[in-house]
């Protein structure tokens, strides 16, 4: 299967995709690629940076292309040098027009940049984007002092940024409950205001904090002063933001569904590099798929899940780390009894509405589910196959994909989509899937060896999940 062109989701080979089922408990090795949200904040600092910086192990992938291309409109220079991007901040940012696609890091972490630039920086992306919340954002530039101006019909996307020279910075107030990322974005160009910038949440809880400590962290590491002493109060000191040369981390959101692999089939998943010490909210998925009841082991070979015979009904707040919510619904269609995630209202204005769209999926495969105001009953039933539509999002098209590695006949209706972040999504699930059947093989030669008179040599598909539609695995 080739790799998807990171620059759009319309590769038509891809859509409907068949997620292939498990022939074996999934036994796998699997590498993922460089942190969305660590990519797309370092490209932004680097622009805003008093000199060039470097980026290894950068995402490239639909979002972090998007980001990059945003940036080189405002005229700041970027050069892949092998592994490495090279960025080169300009003198001053240039106006110009932004694309960006379907991607909250683009929307929410470019318009603030516009501020310093010389001309209109007008903003559109995918029809789906207009949906995604931007109005709390785009007021706090306001109340700084750009001309924000609406050129479409919506409350978001798409619409015109119009700096000053002049801009002093000072203190804005915004309801962040929707997403972290206006206050993200704020924060990473406050220090290139002349006063600074302080930002008040008032609203209901700011979801995503570690989202907000991981930009808080990068501005630190680049020189920045930052008071986050109090809760919803953020203030960003005046200065200089230091070039750095970064290396970024494995995206642990994106080892979600293929941790969950090692959880749903009772196999066992390293994912190397995984850091001992991160910001990344992905590293909740080390509690998390333990509470689900799988084996969860950090060492020097980095995260090992290993999947027990049955998962456990969970009760999860998800607030801090709200991307993994479809693959942690999947987990929970797929477990012994009832589960519960909370603390996640925002997601409905995520890529699609996450809620809407995993009550209606799951219920079409048979799982029973309730949406409540901040999240998902999820009640496993009996699972049969069907098209599992993803919305464009690729998240729905990752938790599409652990279902189907146990429901037999799940078909994505567009597996494509997992380009936003994951360009190689299709191929390292196959990869991770191959692998898994040669390493049992591997076992069994081994067996074989130490007992060569076994008169029926055990087959791989002795004591596997079922495979077909009417043994589909069978729910309470
Ligand atoms: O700042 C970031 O990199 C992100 C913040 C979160 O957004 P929300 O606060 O809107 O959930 C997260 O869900 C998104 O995937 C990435
Ligand atoms: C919410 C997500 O993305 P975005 O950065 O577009 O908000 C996500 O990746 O789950």
């Amino acid at each position: 299967m080739p790799d998807l062109d990171p620059t759009t989701t319309s590769d038509d080979d891809l859509r409907p995709w068949p997620a292939p089922q498990a022939p074996v408990p999934v036994t796998a090795t699997v590498t993922v690629p460089g942190s969305k949200s660590e990519t797309n904040r370092a490209l932004v600092l680097a622009a805003l940076a008093s000199g060039p910086s470097t980026i290894v192990n950068g995402l490239d992938a639909r979002d972090t292309q998007l980001m990059r291309d945003a940036l080189r409109t405002l005229g700041v220079v970027v050069e892949d040098e092998g592994d490495t991007w090279r960025v080169t901040p300009p003198e001053r940012f240039t106006g110009g027009s932004v694309g960006c696609g379907l991607a909250g890091t683009v929307m929410r972490f470019v318009p603030p940049l516009a501020l310093l630039a010389d001309g209109p920086v007008s903003f559109d992306g995918d029809e789906q984007a207009y949906a995604r919340p931007m109005r709390p954002l785009l007021n706090a530039l306001s109340d700084l002092g750009a001309e924000v101006t609406a050129d479409g019909e919506g409350d978001g996307l798409p619409f015109t940024v119009v700096g000053r020279p002049d801009l002093a910075g000072g203190t804005v107030t915004l309801d962040a409950s929707t997403s972290s990322q206006y206050v993200s974005a704020l924060l990473l160009v406050g220090a290139r205001l002349a006063g600074g910038l302080e930002v008040l949440h008032a609203g209901p809880p700011v979801p995503s904090l570690p989202h907000i400590a991981m930009t808080v962290a990068m501005l630190r590491e680049r020189g920045v002063e930052v008071d986050d002493s109090r809760a919803d109060r953020w203030a960003v000191s005046p200065g200089v933001i230091a070039p750095r040369d970064v290396v970024v981390e494995p995206d642990l959101s994106n080892a979600a569904p293929f941790l969950a692999a090692a959880a749903v089939t009772g196999g066992t998943v390293t994912v190397p590099h995984w850091p001992t010490e991160t910001l990344q909210p992905g590293d909740q998925l080390r509690d998390i798929l333990s509470v689900f009841g799988a084996d969860v082991t950090l060492d020097d070979r980095g995260l090992t899940v290993t999947g027990t015979d049955q998962l456990l009904g969970t009760d999860l707040d998800l607030g801090g780390a709200s991307e993994l919510t479809p693959v942690v619904a999947a987990l929970a269609a797929l477990a012994r009894d009832t589960s519960h995630i909370r603390g996640v209202a925002h997601v409905r204005g995520h890529e699609t509405d996450r809620l809407a769209a995993l009550r209606t999926e799951l219920e079409a495969m048979g799982a029973r589910v309730h949406e409540t105001h901040d999240g998902l009953t999820i009640h496993p039933r009996l699972m049969g196959g069907t098209t599992f539509r993803t919305y464009a999002d690729h998240r729905m098209a990752q938790a599409g994909a652990v279902l189907g590695l146990v429901v037999a006949d799940v078909v994505l209706d567009d597996v494509a989509c997992t380009a936003k972040t994951m360009p190689t999504f299709v191929d390292l699930w196959t990869t991770m899937l191959d692998e898994s059947v040669t390493e049992v093989d591997a076992e069994l030669a081994v067996e074989e060896q130490v007992d060569p008179e076994v008169d029926d040599p055990p087959s791989i598909f002795d004591g596997l999940l079922p495979v077909s539609s009417d043994e589909s695995r069978s729910r309470p």
